[in-house]
C-alpha cells in the first residue's frame, strides 16, 4: 500500500500510475466522493478512469506505508503539520520542486522539522504529470539518507522506474532550479531571441546549480543525472511546461495564465539567498528574481546577463 497526499495534477498522475501495481490511497482535499463514485479523476487533471486499486479518500489513513507527498513546495509544511499525527514514524516522500521562502529549507528539511520522527525522502525527475498518467515510461531518482534502496524497490512500478541515491541535496537541488532556468529560457523564447539563447540559458543556468549544489555539499554527478541535467533538458525544451510557458509570457511583455502551480517563481528569489549564504554567483537567478517581481524587464535583463565581466568557462 502506498499514499499519495494531494490531488492536484502530479499526485493524481502518480496514483494512477502506481496503482497498477500498487494500492494506492489517494487523499484529496475536496473531490474524493465524486471521483470515489465516477471512478474519474477531478481537478488539474480531469476526466482520467481511475485504475481499480486506486482509492479516492479524503483523511490519510494511519498505518506504515509511504507516503508522497504532492503539493507545492510553499504548501508542505502545512500539508505535513494537518497530517502529523498519521505521518509520524512513516517514510514520507515530497514530490515537490522548490526552496521554501522564509526558512530556505528544501523539502526533506521540511519533512523533518514539520514531523521530526518521519523518514524524510524526495523523489524527482523529468515527469510531465499528463505522461505518467498516461502510463508512458518515465525514470525518476529517489533520495533519502536512510534505506533509499528499499522505498526505490517499495515504489518502483511498472511504468515508473526509479534510482536510488543518498544524496538529498543534489536531488533537492536540481530539481528545485531547474524549474528558475526554464523561466529565464522562456523568457529568451518569448522575447524572440532565438534557440542558440535558449541553449546558452540552459547550460549557464546548469553551471551556477551545480555551483550552489556542490557549496551545500552535493556529489556534482547528481546533477548530471535525472534530477539536474534530465529534468532541465525536458523543462527548458518543452511547452508542457508550466515554468517554461511563465517565462515566455514574462518575455512577451504579456500576464502570465493566472491559477498555474509555477515553483520557480516562488523559488527563484529563495534560491539567489541560499546563493548569497553560500559566496556562490548565480546571475541567472538572479535576472529571474528581478523578472518575475517586475523589477526589471526583458531588455535589462539580458543588459545585465551581457554585460558580465568575461571570464573562462
Ligand atoms: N505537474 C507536473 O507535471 C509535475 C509537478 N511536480 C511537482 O509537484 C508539486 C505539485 O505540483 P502539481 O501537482 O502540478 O500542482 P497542482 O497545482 O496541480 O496541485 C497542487 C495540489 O496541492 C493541493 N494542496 C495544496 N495545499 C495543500 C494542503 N495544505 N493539503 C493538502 N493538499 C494541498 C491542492 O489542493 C492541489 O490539488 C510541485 O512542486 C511540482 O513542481 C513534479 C513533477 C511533475
Ligand atoms: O517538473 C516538471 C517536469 O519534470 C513539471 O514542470 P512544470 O512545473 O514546469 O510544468
Amino acid at each position: 500500500m502506498i499514499a499519495v497526499l494531494g490531488a492536484g495534477a502530479f499526485g493524481t498522475a502518480m496514483a494512477i500510475a502506481l496503482a497498477r501495481s500498487h494500492d494506492v490511497a489517494l487523499v484529496a482535499r475536496s473531490g474524493a466522493e465524486g471521483m470515489a463514485r465516477s471512478r474519474q479523476s477531478v481537478g488539474k487533471l480531469p476526466g482520467l478512469r481511475l485504475p481499480d486499486r486506486l482509492w479516492p479518500v479524503k483523511v490519510l489513513p494511519m498505518g506504515n506505508f509511504p507516503v508522497l507527498v504532492a503539493v507545492p513546495t510553499q504548501h508542505l509544511r502545512t500539508a505535513l503539520e494537518g497530517n502529523a499525527d498519521a505521518l509520524a514514524g512513516r517514510p514520507v516522500v515530497a514530490l515537490c520542486k522548490g526552496i521554501e521562502r522564509g526558512t530556505l529549507a528544501g523539502p526533506t528539511a521540511v519533512i523533518a522539522d514539520a514531523v521530526p520522527d518521519a523518514r524524510p525522502a524526495i523523489l524527482s525527475g523529468p515527469s510531465f504529470a499528463a505522461d505518467i498518467a498516461r502510463g508512458l515510461p518515465t525514470a525518476l531518482t529517489l533520495a533519502s539518507r536512510e534505506d533509499a534502496g528499499g522505498l526505490r524497490d517499495a515504489l518502483s512500478a511498472p511504468t515508473v522506474r526509479l534510482y536510488s541515491t543518498d544524496d538529498v541535496t543534489g536531488v533537492e537541488l536540481g530539481g528545485a532550479l531547474k524549474n528558475v532556468t526554464a523561466i529565464a529560457c522562456g523568457a529568451a523564447v518569448g522575447a524572440g531571441l532565438g534557440e542558440s539563447a535558449r541553449a546558452a540559458l540552459l547550460t549557464r543556468g546548469f553551471a551556477e546549480t551545480t555551483r550552489l549544489a556542490v557549496a551545500l555539499g552535493a556529489d556534482p554527478a547528481t546533477l548530471t543525472g535525472l534530477s539536474g541535467l534530465g529534468d532541465l533538458a525536458l523543462t527548458c525544451g518543452s511547452d508542457l511546461s508550466r515554468n517554461l510557458r511563465h517565462g515566455i509570457a514574462l518575455g512577451r511583455g504579456e500576464t502570465p495564465e493566472g491559477g498555474v502551480t509555477v515553483e520557480g517563481a516562488l523559488t527563484a528569489q529563495a534560491a539567489l539567498e541560499v546563493a548569497r549564504r553560500e559566496g556562490v554567483e548565480m546571475p541567472i537567478a538572479a535576472t529571474v528574481a528581478a523578472l518575475v517581481a517586475g523589477e526589471t524587464d526583458v531588455p535589462g535583463a539580458l543588459r545585465a546577463l551581457l554585460g558580465r565581466p568575461l571570464k573562462e568557462e
